[in-house]
């Protein structure tokens, strides 16, 4: 739109000419015309911002139903515990009483691993990543069996570097995952009345990095709703670790607990546990990342001690 000229005689150029030709508009007319112009352009621009507002919340609200957050990521949270009824998820496995959950929930707590910690938890994912990766969006490092995806597929960290592992982990990066692991453990029982001992550590228990490359296999495809009860099977309760900031480090990776009609999402942060029963009760999903990356650590439990696996270790 051309810009307004109040003093069209005062322009040679462009179409000053014809805006003298005008019939003998003295300034008195102009006055009203001019104000309904601009009348016009704030209306439209108001109606035009008021339809975007509508178009972006509408698409935000198809794309993950989302209706509550849980866990802003401003928020320092000493310990926020939301009770679910059960799923009988439970009854279809040997029971161990006092452990498999009778209380169900989940809960959020910013205060049980500090955010240097969870730097330095970041820094083993990180190098440890950095000898592989997927050729999709996610990747992972599984420090108790190895495992490490590269390309399309997954080798085995421990038996491709044999010996040579000491050089890329230490011993204080396995000392470091177990104070992380006890310090979750503690947590957990605490929150759902149990005693700590009955939990053991299951596997798989894994880094995740996650960006925006599109996926190339399924095992990139890290977004689907799951209950981790039915993905994993050993699983009784589930927490994840976070080691970077939504907003900050990335985009979108906000996880979603789905429920009917009011989601609830969880918005990482460096140190930020988050922890759950794993039955239907806890039906979730990870929204899919935007823009850059996103890490964080899969640490499950079991009250099945046929299930529980050692703390990782050198081999
Ligand atoms: O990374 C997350 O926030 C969730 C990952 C997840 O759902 C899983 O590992 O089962
Ligand atoms: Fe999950």
């Amino acid at each position: 739109m051309a810009p307004q000229r109040r003093g069209a005689t005062k322009t040679p150029e462009g179409n000053g000419g014809a805006e003298r030709r005008r019939p003998s508009s003295t300034k008195k007319d102009q006055a009203p015309r001019e104000a309904q112009r601009t009348w016009l352009r704030t209306a439209g621009l108001g109606a035009s911002l008021m339809l975007a507002t509508f178009l972006l919340w509408n698409s935000l609200r198809v794309d993950d139903g989302v209706a509550e957050v849980l866990a802003h990521r401003s928020e320092v949270l000493v310990g926020r515990f939301i009770e679910v009824p059960c799923s009988e998820d439970y009854n279809s496995h040997r029971r161990f009483e006092g452990c498999t959950p009778r209380k169900c929930g989940r809960g959020v707590s910013d205060v049980v691993i500090t955010r240097e910690e969870a730097e330095r938890i970041r820094g083993i994912a990180e190098k440890g990543l950095s000898l592989g990766g997927s050729d999709g969006g996610a990747s992972i490092l599984d420090l108790h069996s190895g495992a490490l995806s590269v390309g399309k597929h997954f080798v085995n960290l421990y038996r491709y570097f044999g010996d040579k592992i000491q050089n890329i982990f230490s011993e204080e990066d396995f000392q470091l995952y177990r104070d992380v692991r006890r310090k979750v453990q503690l947590t957990i029982a605490e929150a759902f009345g149990i005693s700590s001992s009955s939990l053991y550590l299951t596997k798989p228990t894994f880094f995740s990095r996650i960006n925006s490359t599109e996926a190339q296999t399924a095992h990139d495809e890290y977004w689907h709703a799951h209950v981790d009860k039915v993905t994993y099977g050993s699983f009784d309760y589930t927490s994840l670790l976070y080691l970077s900031d939504y907003l900050e480090d990335f985009g979108g990776g906000r996880f979603v607990f789905m429920e009917e009609g009011a989601n609830k999402t969880v918005e990482p942060k460096a140190g930020r546990v988050s922890f759950f029963t794993s039955g239907s009760e806890n039906l979730h999903r990870v929204e899919k990342v935007r823009w850059g990356t996103r890490y964080a650590i899969t640490i499950a439990f079991s009250c099945n001690p046929d299930h529980g696996i050692a703390d990782p270790a050198f081999p």
